[in-house]
This record gives structure tokens, C-alpha cells and sequence, in this order.
């Protein structure tokens, strides 16, 4: 079953053509990577599969709600964010817990009134990934790393059926990251594990968990296929047009520019 189908979309804002002619389909429980240099598009293709921006011209439906003909914030409500530019949309003195629950109305404050059932739905979630401790502090005054957790654990609180996550392990040391991509392979082992849609720049962070792989380059697709197929020396060269090289440390692939190019 297709949860995500773009036939043939272009998304065009002051005459720039951001993405152009998009053809992409993900299936059900199939984990997406999507790589791309800076200013590929990828933010704007997540925008677009979260009714964010709207495309100009093509056919998006995601989890079976085609664009342009049925209600959208239902679908919104089915999607989980992480991400920087979510990141930035919360008030710095919110309370952690407090901020995990917004996501339970797909918002960035508290409107409506919540009780202390809520309040505990939030802790128990928060506790569950490991971000128990975070419990009472103000978001303003976290780490990086830490305020990461909080939004994993906020996007959480739907039981997304789509979790997307935007650069998630930016600012993220060694550990953390290591940390973070533990907790979304145990993401993918719930009962009703939503299907993850993964944006990184950093080939090393493509675990297992990923069948699926998606090369951006310019706003097009370049190439698409299974991380045996694109992590290889021949296709990364290709996809940057630059000479790289290949490390392969525990399942981890290390890309590096070509020694000659390394100045
Ligand atoms: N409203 C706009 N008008 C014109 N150009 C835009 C607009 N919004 C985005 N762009 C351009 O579209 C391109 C793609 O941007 P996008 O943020 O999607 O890239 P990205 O792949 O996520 O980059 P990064 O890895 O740096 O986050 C960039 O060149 C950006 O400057």
C-alpha cells in the first residue's frame, strides 16, 4: 500500500523552480532516506508532503488523501516532525512536558485546556525514549541534544503513521546521535511503527533500518533504489559530482572526499 505518491510535481516560488517534476512512491513500512546537498529541496518536499507549501503543478497523496480534494488537517494531524524549523515555532520558557504535549493538537502552545491525565500521557512517552529526566525543565534551557528528545517525544504523542525528521541529529555529539538512531530503530519495532522519512547528510547515519534511498540534487530526483544499490562509491561520485571515497566501519559507511581533493 502506497502511503506517500508524487507523480510528476513541481513546486515553483519567485520564479525558482525549488523541485521540478518529483516522481516518488513510498510504500508501507518501507524507511526512507533522502539525502541532497544544501539547497536541494529537501525541506521543501517534506513542506510539500505536509501541505506546508502547495505545489504548483503534479499530484501528491499522502495516506490517502489527495491534494487539492480532500480536508488537510486531518492528514496533518497524521504526521510527526522533527526538525529545526518545528524547533523554532516554541515559545523559549514552555515546560517540557508542556511542549510535548502540543503535539497532541498538532500546535506550538497549549490553547485548549489539558488535565493531568494529558500531562501524565506526556511524561510516561517522555520516559519511554529515555527523556525522563528532561520532566519539569524549561526548553530554553536545554541542550541541543535534549531539546531533539522533546520533539521525537512530542511527534510521538499522534502515533504518527508518518514520523519525518529533518537533519534530527544536527548539533547532536557522537553519542547522542548514536542514542537517537537506537531510539528510532525501536521506533520501528512498535506494532504500529509509523514509516520513517529520513533526512540527513550523513551517509554513516543509514542503518538498517532504511530499505529506501532518495538523491536530490538541483530540485530532481537523481536516483533512487536500496542502500546496496546508491551507497557506493561510483553512484555517491555521481550524485555530488565529486570524486568520493568509501569507510566502512561496523555497517557504517563513511564518505569522504577523494585524498586529492582534501586540501
Ligand atoms: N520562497 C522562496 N523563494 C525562492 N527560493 C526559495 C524559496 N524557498 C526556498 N528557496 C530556495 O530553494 C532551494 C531549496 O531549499 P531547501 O530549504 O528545500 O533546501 P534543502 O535541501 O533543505 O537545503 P539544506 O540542506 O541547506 O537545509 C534553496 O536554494 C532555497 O534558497
Amino acid at each position: 500500500m502506497a502511503i506517500i505518491t508524487l507523480k510528476n510535481v513541481t513546486f515553483i516560488r519567485n520564479q525558482k523552480k525549488i523541485l521540478e517534476n518529483i516522481n516518488w512512491t513510498v510504500q508501507k513500512n518501507e524507511h526512507w532516506v533522502i539525502m541532497g546537498r544544501n539547497g536541494s529541496g529537501k525541506s521543501n518536499l517534506i513542506k510539500l508532503i505536509m501541505a506546508e507549501n502547495w505545489k504548483t503543478s503534479g499530484e501528491i497523496t499522502v495516506l490517502g488523501t489527495r491534494f487539492g480534494q480532500d480536508r488537510i488537517p486531518e492528514l496533518r494531524a497524521k504526521i510527526g516532525i522533527v526538525g529545526s524549523f518545528i524547533a523554532e515555532r516554541f515559545r523559549p520558557d514552555i515546560v517540557s512536558e508542556n511542549l510535548v504535549l502540543t503535539g497532541k493538537y498538532n500546535s506550538s502552545m497549549l490553547y485548549k485546556a489539558f488535565s493531568e491525565d494529558d500531562l501524565a500521557v506526556a511524561r510516561e512517552l517522555m520516559k519511554q525514549i529515555g527523556a525522563g529526566e528532561l520532566i519539569g525543565r524549561i526548553y530554553g534551557t536545554l541542550s541541543q541534544g535534549e531539546k531533539q528528545l522533546l520533539l521525537i517525544a512530542r511527534s510521538l504523542m499522534i502515533k504518527p503513521e508518518i514520523l519525518i525528521l529533518d537533519e534530527a541529529t544536527n548539533g547532536l555529539d557522537l553519542f547522542a546521535k548514536s542514542r537517537l538512531l537506537t531510539q528510532l530503530h525501536q521506533i520501528t519495532q512498535l506494532a504500529d511503527a509509523p514509516t520513517l522519512i529520513y533526512i540527513t547528510h550523513h551517509p554513516d547515519e543509514i542503518t538498517d533500518d532504511f530499505q529506501k534511498l532518495l538523491f536530490l540534487r538541483d530540485g530532481k530526483v537523481v536516483n533512487s533504489g536500496t542502500p546496496a544499490q546508491l551507497l557506493t562509491a561510483d553512484s555517491l561520485t555521481d550524485f555530488y559530482q565529486e570524486p568520493v571515497q568509501i569507510e566502512v566501519v561496523d555497517g557504517h559507511h563513511f564518505v569522504l572526499p577523494q585524498k586529492s581533493n582534501l586540501i
